[in-house]
């Protein structure tokens, strides 16, 4: 019995390594989209901008839903995580308008 789950356990871990290395790739995409998402943010600001954009939401959902098909993810799935991203950025860009309204406040 032993010996049969040897090859499992290693087989377990091999995967279980892959994984992580996905997951550490996953983050720094997060982090790079969040760096974009940053400058995007600083520009509604500083130009008074809505923060959300529902017609660019609309067509980004409609992408992500066409890759995730063509990648055979699911693409509920794939809204879901994207729709969660976006969400995120929202409360980024509307943290920054308020400390940007908070330090014109100061300045006065
Ligand atoms: O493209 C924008 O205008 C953004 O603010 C970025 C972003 C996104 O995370 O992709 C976030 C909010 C908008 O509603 C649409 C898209």
């Amino acid at each position: 019995m032993r010996d049969a789950e040897e090859p499992a356990t290693a087989e377990l871990s091999r995967i279980r390594a892959e994984i992580d290395a996905v997951d550490e790739r996953l983050i720094a995409l997060l982090a790079d989209r969040f760096r974009l998402t940053r400058a995007i943010g600083r520009l509604k600001v500083d130009n008074d901008i809505a923060s959300v954009d529902p017609a660019r939401e609309k067509i980004q959902i409609a992408r992500i839903r066409r890759l995730a098909g063509a990648a055979g993810l699911d693409e509920d799935l794939a809204e879901t995580v994207l729709r969660t991203v976006i969400g995120q950025v929202v409360v980024d860009h509307e943290d920054m308008r308020r400390r940007s309204a908070d330090d014109t406040q100061d300045q006065e």
